[in-house]
């Protein structure tokens, strides 16, 4: 029996990570959260040569490809899983949709006003001003399976959200109806 997978999905300070927190203690079952910046905290930072654009550019996708295909791997293994990830990118949405093919997947997207996005991104300080501004634009792919709006409720109060309605998603879920959409048919 695969695991099942809760992938949080939002602007860059919308939120997500601190929901993914607060979310553990409340599931009935032992779950993981990984962030995709867990796994690119792993990779080294400094390095013998210095690499081009472009080759830095390769390295942010294998990351990412890397993220999508270590999530199959637990969750393969029956381990649930909770993804903090923006889908900021049309391809990181296909790519995971055909490598989370069978998986259960609830997509929750994670929304915030732009001027609230743009206050926490100037206090926090450790993201380029405009990130947030420039995947809100991107970031919702149709209707998500669960939505929570970070704008004047807490964290905790988003979690509490997500983990009562959690249980009440029916399929089709959203993941398999961007599946239908974006990616081509099987031939028979
Ligand atoms: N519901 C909330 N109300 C007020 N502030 C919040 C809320 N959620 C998060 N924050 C604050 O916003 C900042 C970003 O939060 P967080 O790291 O959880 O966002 P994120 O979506 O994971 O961002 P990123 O994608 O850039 O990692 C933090 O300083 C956090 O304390």
């Amino acid at each position: 029996m695969t695991g099942r997978i809760i992938l949080l999905n939002g602007a860059s300070s919308s939120g997500k990570t601190s929901i993914g927190h607060a979310l553990l203690p409340l599931l009935p079952d032992p779950w993981f959260f990984i962030p995709a910046d867990a796994i690119g905290a792993m990779r080294s930072t400094v390095h013998t040569r210095v690499l081009d654009d472009a080759e830095i550019a390769d390295m942010l996708v294998r990351t990412r490809r890397g993220y999508h295909r270590a999530v199959a791997a637990l969750a393969s293994a029956g381990n649930d899983v909770i993804m903090d990830y923006p889908l900021s990118e049309q391809w990181r949405l296909t790519d995971l949709l055909t490598t989370l093919t069978g998986y259960d997947v609830t997509l929750v997207e994670v929304r915030c006003s732009a001027a609230e996005l743009e206050r926490r991104e100037r206090a926090r300080g450790d993201r380029p001003p405009g990130l947030a501004r420039s995947q809100s634009l991107v970031y919702a792919h149709g209707t998500p399976d669960i939505a929570v709006d970070t704008t004047d409720t807490s964290p905790a109060d988003c979690a509490r959200q997500i983990a009562v309605l959690l249980p009440t998603v029916t399929p089709p879920k959203a993941f398999d109806r961007l599946r239908d959409r974006l990616l081509p048919r099987p031939h028979p």
